[in-house]
C-alpha cells in the first residue's frame, strides 16, 4: 500500500465509505486552536515554508521544535535566527527519523493537501520541495483566509484572554460573509488563575480597567469575569477554556479568598492549601457563569509545563518543554468539585481532556454520574497533545464508546498554529471510520451505511454545530 494512498487508515469496505461518502465532505469546526486571529486579519503570505512549517519568531509548532531536539538540530536552526532553508533541510532529516511519529504523516498530508506535493520528503527531495513550495506561498492560495477556506472550515476557536479587546475579531466578523467563515474568542483565563506570578496584580488592575469593574474582591473579580462573558459572547464567543496543570479541591470562604487575593496581590508568600482553595473557588465560579451563559467550558489538565527551566528563562513557554502530568488523583479530585457543583446544579456544558490518559477511564465513568439537562452534557475530549496520535485518537473514541455514547461527541480540532494543520481532521476521521468499520466487519454493529454515516457526519460537524450555537445569530 502506497503512503498516504486515497484509503490509507481504512482497512474495511465499511470504513472507506464511511470516510469517502460521509466524513470527507463535511465542512469542519475547529473550535480550539492557537491560530492569531491578527494573522488571520492582516492575510499575510508566508515568506517561505520554514516560516509557516517551523517558527515565526517565538511563535510556531512546538511539535516539530521537540523532534529536532531530540534529532540534535541545534537551537539556532529551530526557534533561533539561523537560515531558514538551513531550517528546512533540518527538518527534512528529522522527518527522515519520524516513523510512527503523527508529525511523519501530518507533513506529508499537508504536502499533498495544500502544495499538490506527493514526494516522500526526506533530504534527497528538500531541495525541490523548497523551491516548489516556496513558489506556491508566494501566490493568494497560500494567504491565511484562503488556507482557511481551502480546508472547508466553518469556525476558527482561537485562544484569548480575558483582558484581550478582541480587535482583530470585531474587524474579522465584518468581513464574515466575504470570508466564508467565522473567527471566534474561546475565553482562556489562565492568567486569572497565576496567583504566584509577579504579573498577578497588574493582571487584575487590566482587567478591571478592560471590564469597567473595580476588582477589591472575590465577588468583584467575579464580577469582572462575567463582564468579559458578556463581551465574548457579543462577539459570538461560545467557549472558555482552562490549564488545570494541576488540581486540588479545597473549598474557601468569600473572606479566605478576599484575603488570598490580597496576599497575592502584594506578592506575600502563599501556602499550598490557599493555592488549592484560589483555583478551586475560581474554577468554580467559572462553572457558574458557563452555565449562566450557556458555554461550553474546556479542560485541559495534567500537564508538565515548562520543564527546562533554561529554556523558559531564554525562550519562554510554549517552546516545546512541556510533558504529560503525574498527579496520579487529579481525576479523583476533579470528581470531588463535579460533586460539590452538582449540590446547586451548577454543572455547565463540559469538554475535559486529561493529557494524561491513564485519568481518561476515572474521567469518563464520572462524567457518566452528571448526565443531565441535554445530550451529552459532559464529555471526554479528542485525544490531546501527546495523545493526538493513531493510537491515542483510536483509545479516546473506544473510551467514549464504551462508557458513553460515541455518536454524541464533538470531535476533533487541531490546537495548532498552523494554517496548515486542518488535515489533523481528516486524520481524525479516517481512525474514526476504520474504528467504526471494524465493529460492521465484526458484526459489532449493523452493516448499514445510512445509519453508521450519519453517526460519522455527525461527530465530523453536525454535533459541534449544534453543541456550540454558532451560528444561532445568523
Ligand atoms: O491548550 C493547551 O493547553 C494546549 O493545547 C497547549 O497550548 C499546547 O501548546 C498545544 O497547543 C498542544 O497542542
Amino acid at each position: 500500500m502506497s503512503l498516504l494512498n486515497d484509503d490509507f487508515l481504512l482497512t474495511t469496505p465499511m470504513a472507506k465509505k464511511l470516510f469517502h461518502d460521509h466524513a470527507e465532505k463535511m465542512p469542519i469546526i475547529d473550535f480550539h486552536c492557537h491560530l492569531d486571529p491578527k494573522e488571520i486579519y492582516e492575510n499575510k503570505n508566508y515568506k517561505n515554508i520554514s516560516r509557516i512549517w517551523i517558527n515565526e519568531g517565538n511563535f510556531g509548532d512546538h511539535y516539530k521544535w521537540r523532534l529536532m531536539r531530540a534529532n540534535g538540530v541545534p537551537e539556532d536552526l529551530i526557534t533561533g535566527d539561523g537560515d531558514d532553508y538551513q531550517k528546512f533541510l533540518a527538518w527534512a532529516g528529522t522527518i527522515e527519523k519520524a516513523l510512527g511519529n503523527p508529525l511523519f504523516e501530518w507533513t506529508h498530508l499537508e504536502l499533498r493537501r495544500f502544495f499538490g506535493i506527493n514526494d516522500v520528503f526526506n533530504t534527497k527531495t528538500a531541495p525541490a520541495i523548497w523551491e516548489k513550495a516556496n513558489q506556491l506561498l508566494a501566490t493568494d492560495d497560500f494567504k491565511p483566509r484562503n488556507l482557511i477556506k481551502r480546508s472547508n472550515v466553518q469556525v476558527v476557536c482561537t485562544t484569548d484572554d480575558p483582558a484581550s479587546d478582541l480587535k482583530y475579531h470585531k474587524l474579522l466578523k465584518k468581513e464574515e460573509d466575504q470570508n466564508g467563515f467565522k473567527v471566534l474568542p474561546a475565553m482562556r483565563p489562565d492568567k486569572a488563575f497565576n496567583l504566584t506570578d509577579d504579573g498577578y496584580g497588574d493582571y487584575l488592575d487590566q482587567l478591571a480597567k478592560v471590564s469597567g469593574k473595580k476588582i477589591t474582591s472575590f465577588k468583584s473579580l467575579v464580577g469582572a469575569l462575567r463582564q468579559r462573558f458578556q463581551y465574548f459572547e457579543s462577539l459570538g464567543g461560545r467557549l472558555s477554556d482552562h490549564g488545570l496543570n494541576f488540581f486540588h479541591f479545597v473549598k474557601a470562604s468569600d473572606d479566605e479568598m478576599n484575603e488570598i487575593i490580597d496576599k497575592a496581590r502584594n506578592n506575600k508568600q502563599l501556602t499550598k492549601t490557599e493555592i488549592d482553595q484560589y483555583q478551586t473557588m475560581l474554577v468554580e465560579a467559572l462553572m457558574h457563569l458557563n452555565k449562566e451563559f450557556n458555554w461550553t467550558m474546556q479542560f485541559h489538565m495534567n500537564v508538565i509545563r515548562n520543564a527546562n527551566k533554561p529554556m523558559l528563562k531564554s525562550f519562554g513557554t510554549d517552546g516545546g518543554f512541556d510533558s504529560m502530568g503525574t498527579q496520579p488523583d487529579l481525576a479523583q479530585e476533579f470528581m470531588k468539585l463535579l460533586m460539590d457543583a452538582q449540590e446547586e446544579d451548577q454543572i455547565p456544558k463540559m469538554i475535559i481532556y486529561s493529557l494524561n490518559p491513564n485519568d481518561w477511564m476515572e474521567l469518563a465513568t464520572g462524567m457518566g454520574d452528571f448526565q443531565q439537562d441535554g445530550v451529552q452534557k459532559l464529555q471526554l475530549g479528542a485525544a490531546w497533545w501527546f495523545n493526538d496520535t493513531f493510537s491515542g485518537m483510536k483509545k479516546q473514541l473506544t473510551i467514549m464508546a464504551e462508557e458513553s455514547l460515541l455518536p454524541n461527541f464533538v470531535g476533533m480540532l487541531t490546537d495548532s498554529r498552523s494554517f496548515l494543520s486542518y488535515p489533523r481532521h481528516e486524520y481524525f476521521r479516517r481512525v474514526l471510520c476504520n474504528v467504526i468499520g471494524e465493529w460492521a466487519e465484526r458484526g459489532q454493529a449493523p452493516d448499514d451505511e445510512d445509519y453508521l454515516g450519519k453517526i460519522v457526519e455527525d461527530i465530523s460537524y453536525n454535533n459541534a454545530h449544534d453543541q456550540f450555537h454558532f451560528f444561532d445569530q445568523d
